[in-house]
């Protein structure tokens, strides 16, 4: 994680291990098993002492929940938002995260783990919606300030196997991009191993480290990947 100029901030763990701070990013379509990998690596990290901020895109703060609530919703009204609108609107709330939660927490000395991010906006905006990559980076640099994560794991699947997933969900109501066609869905996943095999650049030119993560495996399988990708790219040993 780059902040600014400055170097990624270090601490020392429970353990007295001294850690430098990782923004670590997780990233697919929906259904996919994000938010389930993402509540065992809390609870890993939380059992070695090693205290996390967990976040997401789009939200992470009062505000940015607030235009997430206005993204996903179905519209009454049939005006559905450009992809260009869409893209407007999570850069307005990423900027809310990035100052008010992800730098001040990385300045505390806290890893950074966040459901999505800049990846999804390649994807969903850019690839899927057609807005050119150049205009996303263009207005994405103000609200980004250099900052690039660390670790990026793409979540890969066969998109029939992920919506299954949801379908099965009692408990998850349907919201504007679950509905999407599943043709959709699967222009979403081919989205991602684009971004994955070309290596997308942020938009200071950088290259995020990017790792790809089987989902079609159990979710025990999906963790130890995780957890290798932990301890290769950063060190973490869990
Ligand atoms: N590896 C797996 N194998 C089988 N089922 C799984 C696996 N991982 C997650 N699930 C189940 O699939 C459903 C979706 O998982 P999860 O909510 O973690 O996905 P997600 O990527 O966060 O989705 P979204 O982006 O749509 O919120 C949940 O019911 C979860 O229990
Ligand atoms: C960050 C980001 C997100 N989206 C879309 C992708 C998902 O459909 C929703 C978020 O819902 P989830 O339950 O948290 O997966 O938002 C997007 O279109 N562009 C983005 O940059």
């Amino acid at each position: 994680m780059l902040i600014a100029m400055g170097k990624s901030p270090s601490v020392k763990t429970a353990f007295n291990q001294v850690e430098q701070m990782a923004f670590i990013v997780f990233e697919g379509g929906e259904g996919v098993g994000k938010s389930t990998q993402i509540e065992l690596l809390f609870t890993s990290l939380k059992q070695q002492g090693i205290i996390c901020t967990l976040t997401r895109e789009p939200g992470g703060t009062p505000f940015a929940e607030d235009i997430r609530s206005l993204f996903k919703r179905m519209s009454e009204h049939g005006d559905t938002p450009l992809p260009l609108t869409e893209l407007l609107l999570i850069t307005a709330a990423r900027t809310q995260h990035i100052q008010k939660v992800i730098k001040p927490e990385l300045a505390k000395g806290h890893h950074v783990i966040c459901d999505r991010f800049l990846d999804s906006t390649y994807v969903y905006q850019s690839i899927v919606g057609k807005v050119n990559k150049q205009v996303v980076d263009t207005i994405s640099q103000f609200a980004l300030q250099n900052i690039i994560p660390d670790l990026t794991l793409v979540f890969i699947s066969d998109t029939s196997k992920a919506l299954a997933r949801i379908k099965k969900e009692k408990s998850r109501k349907e919201d504007r991009l679950d509905s999407f066609s599943n043709d959709i869905h699967a222009q979403i996943m081919n989205g991602y191993r684009e971004v994955l095999n070309n290596n997308f650049t942020y938009p200071n030119g950088a290259i995020p480290k990017r790792i790809s993560i089987d989902a079609n495996a159990s979710v025990e399988n999906v963790f130890e990947q995780v957890k290798t990708a932990l301890f290769n790219t950063l060190g973490i040993k869990l």
